[in-house]
């Protein structure tokens, strides 16, 4: 692992860091954020920031203002990249919704992407490993996911399908039924195939109803009723997962917000809400 930069930002220090990926088989970037620590002998909780489309480790760090709350909350914010880059697949750059900036978080079992395209292991292990082994004033134990748009949508996913290993969750604007949505049907039929039994270990709506009916848990959700994506493209369908929850221990709070769009100006408007959410479950 190397750190390339170090910043400071908002009384702690980015670190921008680069690694090579067993799961990815590339070079991946990692944005990591330690806030200011009084007590050296205590470990921190942190977020796991997972992105959207097109982004980088740098849009949410710059944009959503995980970092200034995060901050305040004294937690450690952990910002990962949303694709394999350079992989040299063919047509791997030819799309802004799949291939490079769309990793959608799923271990693809297709060729050609099934060699690189693995950000389900990448972000599940390798990120864990990558903190452990580097980070150690960070307590990988303590982890609350969150992510915006395909980046709700996996930290949905992976907090249903991984019991225990993560203390809270929450989106914003998750694609929160990927199976019957057009970024969902591209993304999964080039990653999975078109067996669409694989597409259901993937899809909240799905895991939802199937995971361990003991298991309790609630999620936080925040759209804004201008997405462009939710009411004229309807590709992220949060209702569903309402629906869907019905009948399980769930509680899926869904705050539909009224003049908001899909961007960063949402994000980071109700980002104060969600740190609160993680802080208050992973300080229980
Ligand atoms: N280029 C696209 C728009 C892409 C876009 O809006 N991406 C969102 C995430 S969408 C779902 O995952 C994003 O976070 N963009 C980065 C940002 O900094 O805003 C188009 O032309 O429509």
């Amino acid at each position: 692992m190397k750190i390339t930069a170090e910043i400071a930002v908002n009384d702690g220090t980015l670190y921008k860091v680069e690694h090579e990926s067993t799961f990815t088989k590339t070079l991946m970037k990692v944005n990591v954020f330690i806030p200011k620590v009084i007590k050296q002998s205590e470990k921190i909780p942190f977020i796991l920031y997972l992105s959207g489309l097109t982004c980088t480790p740098d849009n949410a760090s710059e944009k959503s203002m995980i970092i200034y709350f995060a901050s305040l909350k004294n937690l450690a914010v952990v910002l990962p990249d949303t694709s394999p880059r350079g992989a040299g697949i063919e047509g791997e750059d030819d799309n802004w919704d799949f291939g490079t900036g769309a990793g959608f978080y799923v271990d693809s079992i297709n060729k050609p992407w099934n060699e690189n395209y693995n950000m389900y292991s990448y972000i599940n292990t390798e990120i864990f490993q990558l903190i452990n082994d580097n980070f150690p004033i960070i307590d990988t134990s303590k982890c609350g996911i969150t992510g915006h748009s395909m980046g709700g949508y996996g930290a949905i996913m992976m907090h249903l399908r991984n019991e225990g290993k993560f203390k809270s969750c929450s989106a914003f604007a998750p694609i929160s039924n990927p199976s019957i949505v057009p970024w969902g049907e591209k993304c999964f039929g080039n990653y999975l195939g078109n067996d669409k039994t694989k597409w259901e270990e993937y899809d909240p709506c799905c895991l939802i109803k199937k995971i361990n009916k003991d298991r309790k848990g609630d999620i936080l959700i925040h759209v804004g009723d201008k997405d462009v994506f939710n009411y004229r493209d309807n590709q992220l369908r949060c209702e569903n997962l309402v629906e869907a929850s019905k009948g399980t221990n769930w509680e899926i709070d869904l705050n539909v917000v009224k003049g908001y769009d899909h961007s960063y100006y949402f994000v980071s408007s109700f980002m104060k809400d969600h740190i609160e959410w993680h802080y208050n479950r992973l300080n229980k």
